[in-house]
Order: C-alpha cells, then sequence, then structure tokens
C-alpha cells in the first residue's frame, strides 16, 4: 500500500480524529462480536504511546440521520473501555459547539468516542458541512475504517480531504493482505457470497465471476435467483429490481455460479420458529427460506475442498438464530478445514466464525464485508483513495 499510514504522522500533543469502523452486532446493550474494536487497538495505541489524544468516530447499523437510541454507542464505549486499559470517555454528539468545547477539557493519556455519526443526515450525503464540522474537531485525521472504505460518506471522504490525513494500521494490515492474496489468487478461486444486503451484492456478481473461478451462493441473495428461474420462493427476502439482471446473470455464468439444491424454511425469523428443510422450488406459500439445507452444504463443501483459495462473505442464514444456523456452520467449518487460503470478511460473516471458535483456522479476517469484496473486484475505495500517497524521501 503506497499510503501515507499514521506512522508518517507527527502526532505527538496533537488531537487525531480517528475513522473507525465499529459496526458491530449489539444485543440487549452488549457488544456480541468485538473483533473490529480488537482489530483498531493497535493505531489507538500507538497514537496513545506518542502522545496523541485520539477522538474516535465510527457509524453503528444503518440509523435514518437522525438520533435513534437504538443505535447509540454507549455499548461500544463500554466493550472498548474493558479491551484498551486506558480511559474512554464517550460524548452524546458528534460535532457542534458542545462536543468542541467538550474536547478542549479532554483529559490526557485517554480516547473519546463520538455519538454515531450516522444520527446526521449529512453523514451518507458526505455534507461538506458537516464535514467541515468535524475537521474542527482535529488536527489530523486517520482512518481505520477499513469496513466502511467503500462508502463515501462525510466521516470517509469529506473530512479526509479538510485535515492532513493517513491511513491507520488496520487499513494498511487489510489492503497489503487484500492485495498480496486475491488480486493474483491461487486457482481454483471459489468466492462464497451470502448474507443480507442483497441489493449491494449482486451488483458485484458479475465482477466477481470475472475473478473466481466458481461463485456458491446462500444467504438471502439467492432468493432473487430462484425468482428469477421461476420457483415459488414464498416470503423469502427478494430484490424484485435486480430479476432481469439474475435472470441475465444465470445466463452468462453457466456452472460458474452455483445456487443451493435445498433450503431451510420458517414461517418466521424468530426464535423458536419451527424450521423444516425442503428443495429449492417447493417453498411453501406463507413461508420464508432462512438457511441453505443440508444437501447445498455437502455440494459447497466439495467445491471449497477443491478450492486452492476461498473468499468468503456473508452468513448461509440467519445464523442468529440457532435453527437457521447450520448452513453458515457447515460452510465456515468446510472453510475452516481445507487447505485453501481462507478470506472472511464482514461483520457478520466474522462474527459467526468467532462464534464457532473457527478464527485461527483462517488464514485472514477480514473486518471488510462489502469493502473487501469492491476491493477483490478491482474497484476504488473512496476512503482509501482519497488519503495522500506516500512520498518516499529522496524522490
Ligand atoms: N435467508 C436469509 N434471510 C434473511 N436474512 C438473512 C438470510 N441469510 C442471512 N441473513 C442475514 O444476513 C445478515 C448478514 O448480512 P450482511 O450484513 O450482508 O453480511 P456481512 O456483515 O458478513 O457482510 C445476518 O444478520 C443474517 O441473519
Ligand atoms: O458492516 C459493514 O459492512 P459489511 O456488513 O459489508 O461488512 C460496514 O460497517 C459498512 O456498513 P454499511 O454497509 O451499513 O455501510
Amino acid at each position: 500500500m503506497n499510503k501515507k499510514t499514521v506512522k508518517d504522522l507527527d502526532v505527538g500533543g496533537k488531537r487525531v480524529l480517528v475513522r473507525v469502523d465499529f459496526n458491530v452486532p449489539v444485543k440487549d446493550g452488549e457488544v456480541t462480536d468485538d473483533t473490529r474494536i480488537r482489530r483498531a487497538l493497535p493505531t489507538l495505541r500507538d497514537l496513545l504511546e506518542r502522545g496523541a489524544r485520539p477522538v474516535l468516530i465510527s457509524h453503528l447499523g444503518r440509523p435514518k440521520g437522525a438520533p435513534d437510541p437504538k443505535y447509540a454507542m454507549d455499548p461500544v464505549a463500554k466493550r472498548l473501555r474493558e479491551l484498551l486499559g486506558a480511559p474512554v470517555r464517550k460524548l452524546d454528539g458528534a460535532t457542534g459547539p458542545e462536543v468542541e468545547a467538550a474536547l478542549d477539557d479532554a483529559p490526557e493519556g485517554g480516547v473519546t468516542l463520538l455519538e454515531n455519526s450516522r444520527f446526521y443526515p449529512g453523514e451518507t450525503k458526505n455534507d461538506p458541512e458537516l464535514a467541515e464540522g468535524l475537521a474542527a474537531l482535529a488536527e489530523l485525521y486517520v482512518n481505520d475504517a477499513f469496513g466502511a472504505a467503500h462508502r463515501a460518506h462525510a466521516t470517509t471522504v469529506g473530512v479526509a480531504e479538510k485535515l492532513p490525513a493517513a491511513a491507520g494500521l488496520l487499513m494498511q494490515e487489510e489492503l497489503d493482505y487484500l492485495d498480496s492474496v486475491l488480486r493474483t489468487p491461487e486457482r481454483p478461486f471459489v468466492a462464497i457470497l451470502g448474507g443480507a444486503k442483497v441489493s449491494d451484492k449482486l451488483g458485484v456478481i458479475e465482477s466477481l465471476l470475472g475473478v473466481a473461478d466458481t461463485l456458491l451462493i446462500g444467504g438471502a441473495m439467492c432468493f432473487t435467483f430462484f425468482k428469477a428461474q421461476g420457483y415459488g420462493v414464498g416470503d423469502s427476502l427478494v430484490e424484485d429490481d435486480y430479476l432481469e439482471e439474475a435472470k441475465r446473470l444465470l445466463g452468462e455464468a453457466g456452472g460458474k455460479l452455483v445456487l443451493p439444491v435445498d433450503v431451510v424454511v420458517a414461517e418466521a425469523m424468530e426464535e423458536g420458529a419451527e424450521a423444516r428443510v425442503v428443495p429449492v422450488g417447493e417453498i411453501p406459500d406463507g413461508m420464508m427460506g432462512l438457511d441453505v439445507g443440508p444437501e447445498t452444504v455437502e455440494a459447497f463443501r466439495s467445491h471449497i475442498t477443491d478450492a486452492s483459495t476461498v473468499f468468503w462473505n456473508g452468513p448461509m442464514g440467519v445464523f442468529e438464530i440457532e435453527a437457521f444456523a447450520k448452513g453458515t456452520e457447515g460452510v465456515a467449518r468446510a472453510v475452516a478445514e481445507s487447505r485453501a487460503t481462507s478470506v472472511v470478511g464482514g461483520g457478520d460473516s466474522v462474527a459467526a466464525v468467532s462464534k464457532l471458535g473457527l478464527e485461527d483456522e483462517m488464514s485472514f479476517i477480514s473486518t471488510g464485508g462489502g469493502a473487501s469484496l469492491e476491493y477483490v473486484e478491482g474497484k476504488e475505495l473512496p476512503g482509501v483513495a482519497v488519503l495522500p500517497d506516500r512520498i518516499d524521501r529522496g524522490e
């Protein structure tokens, strides 16, 4: 990676705004997977050791541009406090005179965590006024939020244009690893896609098919393909705007694109719902597909076993609920057991792998799902593109 990093900045005594991706799963006020927080610690520790005063900002979930207690950063602050071993102060805003005044009183040797950036409507619009307000909080900017680098938002792009900026250590590690392994993968290269951000991910399938030898599709997105094939999908999640594209992709991809042969269905996506396995094409009306079935897991496993490189983003089903977790578990175990170089990316995929205690069996855990997908496609990530290049001394 030829970008300036935090190591190139003279941070001593300075206030440094750090964009982190603390978009972690939260249940009943507790962070249920802290991978993204732990992975940001090296940058935070480096800044603290060099006498900087870090001010952290992140989004959490997808609130609609206004404060929403469900997405407040307090549970994240609590977990960060336990992990960092230095004081963590959490503020209830992310910009404005009150925040500025609070930062003027910042105690030495700790970090300040700002409130969810998506409580501000300007964040996702990359509004220059919000970026200006954020830039007023610090003297330097560091982006360590690889998981959000594919978003051109005020905290990832706008503010980077207004302050001296650099990449954080996690950002550097992610880009260096993904560059070395996925841009020139050892073949066969098998990509596995799942999850629920269907409209985000359907768009990348075409370019992924250009890079991978086989693409295994599970999660919610397979139902758009089934519907495009003319199958009944009951109440499963479907992206109707993509049906034509799905049809075209199915025609063009041939055997490269592998869909489930059976699915787990239930009447509702909830704990205790009665689940059963049905062949694809036999999803009853009033039921929804919430996981891939056992025959699919076996079929996917044989592709994974033959692979030399595996890239996985998105759980195969609603793994948070026991009855719909077997597909994700089966695929996770197959990837863990394979001899392939394996990269797992995405907040929920990583949560699924760590829930099973399989992190150490993967070659690399990427903190970004959508971001790693776009990177593998060969796209430039806006949050990276905006950072200044590193010019070696003597050049
Ligand atoms: N068939 C399905 N129907 C509805 N939701 C699903 C289905 N399969 C997986 N999901 C959900 O997808 C979510 C993760 O999706 P996504 O955010 O795209 O993955 P990642 O964070 O790994 O990139 C999980 O919360 C999971 O419950
Ligand atoms: O969780 C994230 O992406 P991922 O689910 O693709 O890994 C990032 O924090 C980006 O979140 P967003 O997709 O709401 O912009």
